[in-house]
């Protein structure tokens, strides 16, 4: 592996299949630069949650390798450098109360309780959520518990951010509140993959297709998302501002 400056994930001739059926990725090679701000789309079971899954670690390729910052991504490890906002927020949260939920990526950190405090409060305070601080997890609604799981990744302060369908169950306020935080955010790269096309376009700078486990296009929004053929061909509608 030669690794470039500047280079924040490469996946090497990735191939990756669940209980040893067809691939649901194939061959994939992709890197990811420190600006990027990467939008994935593409249809139904394309296989972009399992790629993030790859990145994170969370599944092992079984051909192929992933690097995150330079180092090989292992099974099962705890990368703190990546934050991932998972696509079902069930997923995410499982302490009872939204404190600790948020506190528990800094707390694994090993950031001490004053800091990790400072985290918390943070990261409520940057999606208007404080009032929700002391509430159960098990009795938010389907948005409340998105905002949530967001505030436990921006909690991490990780350098590299996935976002799975961040806008699903948000109302526009919050989905604007989404938006324009992501544009001034941060990190030194973000992905991500929504069925949201207008919101990829306000907060992307790179977009891929994927489908069936493939990248199909990657390249400018604009160019990629107003392409009528290309996108029609993959199930996906140019978003209406650029028809
Ligand atoms: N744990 C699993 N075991 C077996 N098959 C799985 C598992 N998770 C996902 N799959 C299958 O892998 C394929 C890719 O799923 P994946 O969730 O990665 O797609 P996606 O592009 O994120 O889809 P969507 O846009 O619907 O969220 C699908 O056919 C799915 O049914």
């Amino acid at each position: 592996m030669f690794w470039e400056d500047k280079m924040v994930v490469e996946m090497n001739q990735v191939t990756f299949s669940y209980d040893k059926k067809d691939p649901v990725i194939k061959e994939l090679s992709l890197k990811i630069y420190e600006g990027d701000r990467l939008g994935i789309v593409g249809p139904n079971g394309a296989g972009k949650t399992t790629l993030f899954f790859l990145m994170a670690g969370v599944e092992k390729p079984n051909y192929g390798n992933v690097y995150l910052f330079g180092e090989k991504v292992l099974h099962k490890r705890f990368y703190p450098q990546l934050g991932m906002v998972f696509q079902n927020t069930d997923d995410q949260l499982f302490h009872p109360s939204v404190w600790d939920d948020i506190a528990f990526g800094p707390r694994n950190m090993g950031l001490s309780e004053d800091m990790v405090r400072n985290r918390v409060e943070d990261a409520l305070k940057i999606l208007e959520i404080s009032y929700l601080k002391d509430r159960l997890i098990h009795q938010l609604s389907g948005g409340e518990k998105r905002l949530v799981s967001i505030a436990g990744i921006l909690a991490m302060g990780s350098d590299f951010v996935i976002y799975d369908e961040p806008t699903s169950n948000l109302d526009m306020y919050h989905r604007r509140k989404l938006i324009d935080f992501l544009k001034k955010s941060k990190e030194k790269a973000l992905i991500v993959a929504s069925h949201d096309l207008e919101f990829v376009l306000e907060v992307c700078n790179r977009v891929i297709i994927f489908d069936k486990g493939c990248i199909v296009a990657d390249g400018a929004p604009k160019d990629i998302l107003s392409n009528k053929v290309l996108m029609e061909k993959h199930s996906l509608e140019v978003p209406y501002s650029l028809r």
